[in-house]
């Protein structure tokens, strides 16, 4: 799904009448399929972004357009089909605590299911191979039939990725998804979301603290700060300059300059150094 921001600006309803918006104003085009991680210091806009384009939070100015239209000029019932087509992900799942993690998967499927079949999966889960499938592939096969309160802040994480492989969505808005995963697991939950995303077409849109696996993955990153787009550029050609800039008195959220993207290729890789929360 291609999206689109002309000029658009975003408030939050709590914040302070005199305060500044939480975002922009700002101009953006990604097109369909693209992959785009989002970083910036804590406060930067990130998820007030995600949420503007998960139609979760409306337009206090300027225009948004997603796969060409404009959801806030549309009817009800369309701006629910819409909204049925973007995942948003929120960077703490909410998941029920008492809920089975199939269901809980299975849930990412509601949007193309109508009421009633929607009240039946709570109670037969259908799609059991799918769920199963969508699991292993954030490697919680084992976890099928486990309570979601019996599980790790990680794991729980991962469930919340494994709904996005069975939403029907074009679009793909993630927060912060590798926040409680250890570095090993945050590169495979990321590769895995990256790689379905490529398969199927679908555009990504992620948030993350993790400023080298945003450069090592995405093949654009936009840096935000104080609600305003710093720079949008291949990763390639972001530099160690471009990050100071960005992380300018928020230096404790970024510990270590990233690898060179042209440095020599003989030196080792170094640790996972980074770690901006
Ligand atoms: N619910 C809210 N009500 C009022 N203001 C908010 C709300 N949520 C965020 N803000 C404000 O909007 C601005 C952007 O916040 P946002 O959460 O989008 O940043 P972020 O980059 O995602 O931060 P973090 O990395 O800490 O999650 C901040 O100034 C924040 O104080």
């Amino acid at each position: 799904m291609e999206l689109e921001l002309q000029s658009l600006a975003l408030r939050h309803p709590a914040a302070r009448p005199n305060a500044a918006p939480a975002l922009g104003p700002l101009n953006l085009r990604v097109v369909a399929g693209e992959q785009v991680a989002v970083i910036g210091p804590s406060g930067a806009g990130k998820t007030s972004l995600l949420l503007g384009l998960g139609c979760a939070l409306r337009p206090a100015q300027g225009g948004l357009r997603l796969g060409g239209q404009d959801p806030w000029a549309l009817p009800r019932p369309a701006l629910q089909r819409l909204r049925g087509q973007l995942f948003l992900a929120p960077q703490t799942p909410p998941l029920p605590p008492r809920q089975r993690v199939v269901t809980a998967v299975l849930a990412g499927r509601l949007p193309q299911l109508g009421l009633w079949a929607s009240l039946a999966s709570l109670f037969h889960p259908r799609e059991l191979p799918a769920a199963h499938q969508a699991l292993a592939a954030f490697d919680l096969a084992d976890k099928l039939f486990e309570r979601v309160d019996r599980l790790s802040g990680g794991e729980r994480q991962r469930v919340g990725l494994a709904r996005a492989l069975m939403a029907p969505a074009r679009l793909w808005l993630i927060d912060e998804p590798l926040s409680a995963l250890d570095p090993t697991r945050a590169r495979q939950a990321l590769d895995t979301l990256t790689g379905q995303a490529r398969q199927r077409g679908v555009t990504l849109v992620a948030s993350l603290h993790q400023v080298e696996l945003a450069l090592a993955r995405f093949p654009r990153v936009m840096g935000l700060r104080q609600g305003q787009l710093v720079f949008d550029l291949p990763a390639a050609d972001v530099t160690p300059a471009h990050l100071a800039a960005l992380y300018a008195q928020h230096e404790h959220e970024l510990q270590a300059a990233p690898p060179l993207p042209d440095g020599p290729p003989a030196a080792p890789p170094p640790p996972v150094m980074m770690q901006c929360r």
